[in-house]
């Protein structure tokens, strides 16, 4: 049985102080949740040791949006895995589509960070996707393909999520054709040596749309942006039927 995994991740939003305000919404809105749902929040570095002591006893889980492959050192503006864990954080995104788009993540970085993360005992997001120029071009499969090839060299298949994103469906509103979705995640199953690995769809991910991602067969759980920074809106997410 494949583990559900509902991940927020706030991005460069929210304050210590907008994060708390958020909290006090959203915990009591999850006491019906199944304890089987994994449930985390992704958020900003400067939130996440405040956010480690308010999630203390729920059931939601910290998540980092980065992580550095050295243990330490000079890399001005990195964090490392250990500083992370040593705050109760579990999970890192690693590849998500706005590093390797702005920040010069390249699949050898991100394999890099993977490998570290799980060396500390992270379990790290590997985020997938096409552009919109290469669905168009009809490259979805063969960048997905290479991309996870490159990604995974040598990484632990054991403690692992993958997240498809397409990218023309971050933050568009144009979420992916729910069996679109769900082809694209088999084809990433397929090229995996552990089918358990939980895969989750990514963008434009709402309250309305929940539920029809959800019932799809492969789809294992979602990354959700935007409407993961409201808290009656992410709470009817991980609230799914
Ligand atoms: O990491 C989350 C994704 O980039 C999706 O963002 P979105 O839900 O705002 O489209």
């Amino acid at each position: 049985m494949r583990k559900i995994v509902i991940a927020g991740n706030w991005k460069m939003f929210k304050t210590q102080a907008e994060s708390q305000e958020f909290l006090k919404e959203f915990l009591p809105a999850l006491e019906e949740t199944p304890q089987e749902r994994e449930v985390l929040l992704c958020v900003p570095f400067t939130d996440l040791s405040v956010l480690s002591m308010s999630l203390h006893g729920s059931l939601v889980q910290l998540g980092a949006q980065n992580v550095h492959w050295a243990e330490n050192g000079a890399y001005t503006g990195e964090i490392s895995a250990p500083m992370l864990t040593e705050i109760g954080v579990r999970y890192v995104i690693v590849g998500h589509s706005e590093r390797r788009q702005f920040f010069g993540e390249t699949d050898q970085t991100v394999n890099l960070r993977l490998k570290a993360a799980q060396n500390y005992g992270l379990t790290p997001i590997l985020c997938v996707g096409e552009t919109k120029q290469q669905r168009d071009a009809g490259e979805t499969e063969s960048l997905i393909i290479s991309q996870l090839d490159k990604d995974l060299i040598d990484v632990d298949q054991t403690n692992l999520v993958i997240a498809y994103e397409p990218i023309w469906a971050i933050g568009t509103g144009d979420t992916c054709e729910t069996t679109e979705a769900n082809r694209v995640i088999g084809l990433i199953r397929s090229q995996l040596k552990n089918p358990d690995v939980p895969i989750q769809y990514g963008g434009s991910v709402k309250p309305n749309n929940i539920d029809e991602i959800m019932a799809q067969p492969e789809i294992d759980g979602v990354l959700v942006g935007g409407a993961s920074l409201e808290p009656a809106s992410f709470a009817r997410i991980v609230n799914y039927q």
